[in-house]
């Protein structure tokens, strides 16, 4: 691993140790599934959608520094919806990303699209705390986890109801894939070099067979670019910064589907 995803991750690893000393996950691990919300299909609501456009809401990454800083989430998770996405993805590390579970239970309250909570999980808590904070779907990045946490991971959050995007970003890391999953994810971005190159998208496709949803990540930004993933047999587009970079996120991903049709 290189060394902004080690630090990503041991930042990860910290911050989850002093949340679990300070009893943060206590109502999560007791109360998940009590709450009012009741998780629904992430990959049914894409595959129902025309475009199928995962539309993200992200203030600034470290590769691309500030995107839209002092972005509200429950306003542009209403633009989102208004404008036809499938599913919101709310980023909620905050040292890397500005994100915050606040954005997410914000969300949660503007939406009832199915919300992917964007995270790096590495441990079981923050998928209980995923589902306190009305989140329908979790990340799982393959390049982080070994196999028997990723087969772990799909099972708590099967469990609590909610779907499992899993990760990958080359042909080494499908020894990991996990067939309980209900998406498969490309990343277009090398998490290590930070290196964003669409054709991976295309390369990885023929990998992966037919029935699982799969989902291209990163990088698009172009109607073109769409139509090509289509066609190899892509259902989902992750997209973040080209709607995030605009002051209304909502009205970009608007022109951008109009522009599709
Ligand atoms: O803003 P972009 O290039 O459209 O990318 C969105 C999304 O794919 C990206 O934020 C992402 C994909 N996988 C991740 C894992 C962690 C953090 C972020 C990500």
């Amino acid at each position: 691993m290189n060394s902004i995803l080690n630090a990503i991750v041991d930042n990860k690893r910290r911050e989850i140790e002093a949340r679990a000393m300070l009893g943060i996950y206590d109502k999560a691990l007791s109360h998940a599934t009590k709450s009012v919300y009741t998780p629904v299909s992430m990959s049914r609501s894409i595959t129902d959608n025309e475009v199928g456009i995962i539309a993200e809401f992200k203030r600034r990454s470290p590769s691309r520094g500030d995107i839209h800083p002092g972005a509200v989430a429950d306003e542009i998770v209403k633009g989102y919806t208004k404008s036809g996405a499938a599913a919101c993805s709310i980023l909620t590390d905050t040292v890397y990303f500005g994100g915050a579970l606040s954005d997410l239970a914000l969300a949660r309250k503007s939406t009832s699209l199915p919300l992917l909570r964007k995270e790096f999980i590495v441990d079981s808590c923050q998928i209980f705390e995923a589902r306190l904070y009305g989140a329908d779907a979790i990340l799982l990045i393959a390049s982080i986890l070994s196999f028997n946490d990723i087969v772990k991971f799909t099972d708590t959050a099967h469990q609590l109801g909610m779907e499992v995007l899993l990760e990958l970003h080359d042909m080494d890391e499908l020894d990991r894939f996990n067939p309980e999953v209900d998406m498969v994810g490309i990343n277009n971005r090398n998490l290590s070099t930070f290196v964003t190159d669409t054709d991976v998208s295309l390369q990885m496709a023929s990998a992966l067979t037919d029935d699982i949803v799969k989902v291209a990540e990163s990088g698009l930004s172009s109607i073109a670019e769409i139509h090509r993933l289509r066609d190899v047999g892509y259902r989902g587009f992750l997209i973040g910064e080209t709607f995030m970079k605009h002051q209304h996120p909502g009205k970009a991903l608007k022109d951008f589907i109009n522009a599709t049709e």
